[in-house]
C-alpha cells in the first residue's frame, strides 16, 4: 500500500440526525385537514454514533433497511447537517462543504447517478476535471489507469443512456474518483450488477485503496462485497451502532452454531445425521449440519468415529445468516 495521506482519517462522535416528517391523512379531506393543522413528528434516524477510522482503513457499514446508513454517509460527506454530535473527515468539518474538503472525499450512491445522461461519459469526466481543477497530466494518468483497471476502452465515447447498467456504474465510479479523493463513501456501489460486474467493481475499489491508501466506508447488501474488501465491520441498527469489530468476531455473534461439512464414503440418511446436529442437509455423499459452537470438537470426533468420513470441515455460518439472525432477534451486539 502507498503511504496513506495523514489527513484521510474519519472521526465521529455522538453523531445524530432527526428528520421532521409531516403526516397527512389520505384523500382530499386529509389534505384540507393537514393544511389547517399540520401534524408532524420527529424520526431519529441516527441516535448518537461514534467511531474512528484510520487513514487507509476499509470498513463495511452494515445494517437492515432504514437503519441509518445513508443518513450517516450523507452527514459525513456534508450533504446533511447533523442534529447533534460532531464529525471530522480528512481534518474538515463536513457540514461546511469547503472546496478543499470536497476535493478530498467522494460519495458514490449506487441508486443515483451523476453522469450526464445524453452525453458520453468522457464529457462528464471533463466537467469533473474542471470542477475539481485536476491538472492535465494527472487527468491523463488517472484516466489511463482507470481505463485499464475498469476496462473502459470503447465505452467512454458512447452516450451514457446507451450503456448497460454495469458499464454505467464503472463510469460513475471513474467519474467519482477522478480527483483521487482520500476518503470514499460508497453506498451500495454494486447494486443491481451481475456477479462478474460486482467482482470488477470490487477489484477496482481494492486496487484504488491499495494504490492511494484511501479510507473507505462501504455499504452493500451483497455480503460478498463486504467480505472481499473489509476486515472491520460497523453494524448500525435503528440508528445505533451495535457492533464495531472484526468480520470474524461478527460471525461468532451469530446463532452460536458452526457448520460442519462432511464428505462421506457411503450414503448416510438425514435422520441418522440428526443425532449429531441440527439443520441437516444431505446431497448424495455430501452432507452439512449445524453444531453448537462449544461442542464442535466432541461432535466432530463422534462423526469421525461412527461414520465412514472422507473429509470433514468446520466453518462459521455465512455472514448473511449471521446478520439475519442478529436483526431477527433485534438484540444489541455491542462490539
Ligand atoms: N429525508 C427524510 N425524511 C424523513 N425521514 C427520512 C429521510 N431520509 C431517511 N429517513 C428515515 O430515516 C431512517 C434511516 O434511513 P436511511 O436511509 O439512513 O437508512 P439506511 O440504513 O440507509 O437504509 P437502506 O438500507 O434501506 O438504504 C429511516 O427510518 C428513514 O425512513
Amino acid at each position: 500500500m502507498t503511504t496513506p495521506s495523514p489527513d484521510a482519517s474519519v472521526r465521529v462522535r455522538d453523531l445524530r440526525k432527526s428528520y421532521t416528517v409531516h403526516e397527512k391523512e389520505p384523500g382530499f379531506l386529509g389534505s384540507l385537514r393537514s393544511f389547517v393543522k399540520r401534524k408532524s413528528r420527529e424520526v431519529e434516524a441516527v441516535k448518537g454514533v461514534s467511531f474512528d477510522l484510520a487513514p487507509g482503513e476499509v470498513v463495511g457499514f452494515l445494517g437492515p433497511n432504514g437503519a441509518g446508513k445513508t443518513t450517516t454517509l450523507k452527514m459525513l460527506s456534508g450533504l446533511l447537517h447533523p442534529s447533534g454530535g460532531e464529525a471530522r473527515v480528512a481534518g474538515f468539518e463536513p457540514r461546511r462543504r469547503e472546496a478543499a474538503f470536497l476535493k478530498r472525499i467522494t460519495l458514490v450512491m449506487g441508486q443515483k447517478q451523476q453522469l450526464i445522461w445524453d452525453l458520453p461519459a468522457l464529457d462528464s469526466f471533463l466537467v469533473n476535471q474542471a470542477i475539481y481543477e485536476i491538472p492535465d497530466a494527472q487527468y491523463r494518468a488517472t484516466m489511463a489507469e482507470f481505463t485499464e483497471v475498469l476496462g473502459l476502452e470503447g465505452i467512454l465515447k458512447k452516450q451514457v443512456r446507451k450503456l448497460s447498467l454495469g458499464e454505467r456504474m464503472k463510469c460513475e465510479l471513474a467519474a467519482a474518483l477522478l480527483h483521487r479523493p482520500g476518503v470514499l463513501f460508497l453506498d451500495e456501489p454494486t447494486i443491481g450488477l451481475d456477479v462478474n460486474m460486482q467482482e470488477s467493481v470490487r477489484a477496482f475499489i481494492r486496487d484504488y485503496n491499495e494504490r492511494y491508501g484511501a479510507t473507505v466506508i462501504l455499504t452493500s447488501h451483497y455480503m460478498a462485497d463486504v467480505t472481499a474488501l473489509a476486515r472491520r465491520i460497523l453494524v448500525i441498527d435503528q440508528g445505533q451502532l451495535v457492533f464495531d469489530g472484526d468480520l470474524a468476531r461478527l460471525a461468532e455473534r451469530g446463532s452460536g452454531g458452526k457448520t460442519v461439512r462432511l464428505q462421506l464414503r457411503h450414503p448416510v440418511n438425514a435422520a441418522r445425521l440428526a443425532n449429531y446436529g441440527s439443520d441437516v442437509r444431505v446431497d448424495g455423499l455430501s452432507a452439512e449440519l449445524t453444531v453448537p459452537r462449544g461442542e464442535v470438537s466432541v461432535r466432530a470426533a463422534r462423526l469421525l468415529a461412527d461414520l465412514d468420513v472422507a473429509d470433514l470441515t468446520v466453518e462459521d455460518p455465512p455472514i448473511e445468516q449471521v446478520m439475519g439472525e442478529l436483526f431477527g432477534r433485534k438484540e444489541a451486539v455491542s462490539g
